[in-house]
């Protein structure tokens, strides 16, 4: 393994002539092994798959001075054929970087600055206690609520868009293209992404199938593009001004009349929040659910802060927030101990280089291993339990950790929708722990149904199907729900 420097590439496993580490590569868990790998090899690690060179970064050093110091050589995105013949690279979350991608981050860190976050505040307790009313319903539909309150969040959100209560039509069309996306770079699924230059072949040559797909997801890509897009942009014509990303966009521009340029990079921020934001949102809050069910007696030391804090007359709000640490100290560890996205996205070399002695060539797909990071048990002993005391002082105060950023990405990659998962995930804690009490489910014998600390290993960590009963913890609860939902079907109703 010696690059054209003659240096070696990062240690790591020794692979196969031609198929290189094909044969090594974890496909469960893979944060996990390649933070044991890293034990024996040292924090920056590769592999190689059929000549692709991947990196694996496994400490926050590293990270920092590749991401960040280096950021200009490794901020760009590996290319996929099968998502450019699909029209789906236009997307800013995967992009290559160039004054396209420059310009679409510029206007996401606009919209999504902490100051602009506020904003979107009113919009989150409505959702929230839509989905506070959902739960009340129907308990045994959590999966099917949460995703609808995430799809609903990020609509609302990005343009305006109240979702219908089901089978929307936007939230169908971005459901189905990032199925369909995240379906083609599946190993094997399109030839194309092992293969590049059989994108120049004609359509009609057998195992050419993946041009006709492309083709037809093209076409959906473009709607998805497009028709929200143009739904915001008349729904401000007709003056109807509700905060979102494409407001913000818009107004970016300070009242000068938007170019067609300036419109396709608004498309293309608009079109990424979807993506990166909906299944992200969805796992995390998962995730809580799921957390209640292993530890319960964090549920009732959350429950009894609220009661002290805010009583059980009203519903929390973001006013509480500094009142109640251990809810905040549960969201920070949350973030740390079931990471969303344990690898981050992959970043990809722009040039040649040379880290510590060691040839990372152009072309290198490098990972950060944020897993690896925040469960490094010198920083957070006992990194595999839950314990939301790690981010309390002695006086019970929240205490800062800048490192917990990394669950975000590095450098100027770096997730720009962070500010606000920080606080959809508090008001959705906050409120979900102020009315429910969720439990183990029993079955028909009254035994409680065993639940499993159990994740999927894609890129996107989601914990796997678990059953758990969710009940209102008292009539005023349940009262509290339905009044605060009477208001916006009021409003609606206006
Ligand atoms: C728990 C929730 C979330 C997690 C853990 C998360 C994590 C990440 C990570 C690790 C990256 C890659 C950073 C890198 O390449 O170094 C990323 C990128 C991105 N995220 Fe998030 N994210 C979350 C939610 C959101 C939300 C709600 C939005 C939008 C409102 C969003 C928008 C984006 C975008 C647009 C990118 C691409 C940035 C770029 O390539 O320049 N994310 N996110």
């Amino acid at each position: 393994q010696r690059g054209r420097r003659g240096l070696s590439y990062p240690p790591g496993p020794r692979g196969l002539p031609i198929i290189g580490n094909v044969l090594d590569m974890p496909t469960a868990k893979q944060w996990v092994t390649y933070a044991h790998w890293a034990k024996r090899y040292g924090n920056v690690i590769s592999v190689t798959a059929l000549g692709q060179v991947i990196v694996i970064v496994n400490s926050a050093k590293a990270a920092k001075d590749l991401f960040e110091r280096r950021g200009t050589v490794y901020m760009n995105r590996p290319k996929i054929p099968m998502f450019e013949l699909m029209g789906w690279d236009v997307s800013i979350a995967l992009m290559q970087y160039s004054e396209g991608w420059r310009v679409g981050r510029r206007l996401i860190d606009h919209s999504l600055r902490p100051q602009a976050a506020a904003l979107y505040k009113p919009l989150q307790i409505e959702k929230t206690n839509a989905l506070l009313k959902r739960l009340l319903q129907t308990p045994e539909d959590l999966k099917e609520h949460v995703k609808h309150f995430t799809a609903a969040i990020v609509m609302s959100l990005t343009y305006g868009y109240n979702v219908k209560e089901s089978n929307d039509i936007f939230v169908s069309l971005a459901d189905q293209v990032n199925g369909l996306a995240a379906e083609s770079i599946l190993p094997g699924a399109s030839l194309v992404n092992e293969f590049p230059f059989l994108r120049h072949f004609p359509e009609w040559l057998p195992g050419m199938g993946f041009k006709h797909r492309a083709r037809y997801i093209y076409g959906l890509v473009q709607e998805m593009i497009n028709a929200p897009f143009e739904y915001t942009k008349e729904s401000l014509n007709k003056g109807v001004d509700r905060p979102s990303i494409v407001r913000e966009c818009i107004n970016f521009h300070q009242g000068s009349e938007a170019t067609e340029q300036d419109e396709e990079a608004m498309k293309r921020v608009a079109v990424a929040v979807y993506a990166a934001g909906a299944d992200t949102t969805v796992a995390s809050i998962l995730s809580f659910f799921l957390l209640l069910l292993l530890y319960p007696e964090i549920k009732a030391r959350a429950q009894a802060e609220l009661d002290a804090v805010i009583g059980r007359e009203r519903l929390p709000n973001f006013d509480d927030r500094p009142k109640l640490p251990y809810i905040g100290a549960i969201c920070k560890e949350l973030g740390r101990w079931k990471l969303v996205a344990p690898l981050g996205l992959p970043h990809a070399a722009a040039e040649d280089g040379v880290y510590d002695g060691y040839f990372i060539p152009k072309g290198a797909m490098l990972f950060a291993n944020s897993w690896a990071i925040l469960h490094d048990s010198e920083i957070y002993p006992e990194p595999e339990s839950f314990k939301p005391e790690r981010f309390l002082t002695s006086d019970g105060q929240l205490k800062e950790d800048p490192l917990l950023n990394c669950q975000f990405g590095f450098g100027r990659r770096i997730c720009p929708g962070r500010h606000l998962v920080d606080s959809n995930l508090w008001i959705v804690l906050a409120s979900v722990l102020a009315v429910f009490d969720v439990m183990k489910s029993k079955d028909g014998d009254g035994h409680e149904i065993p639940v499993e600390d159990a994740y999927t290993d894609h890129l996107i960590s989601h914990p796997k199907d678990f059953k758990c009963t969710i009940l209102p913890r008292s009539d005023k609860a349940k009262e509290l729900i339905l009044a605060a939902n009477s208001d916006y079907l009021a409003q609606d109703e206006a």
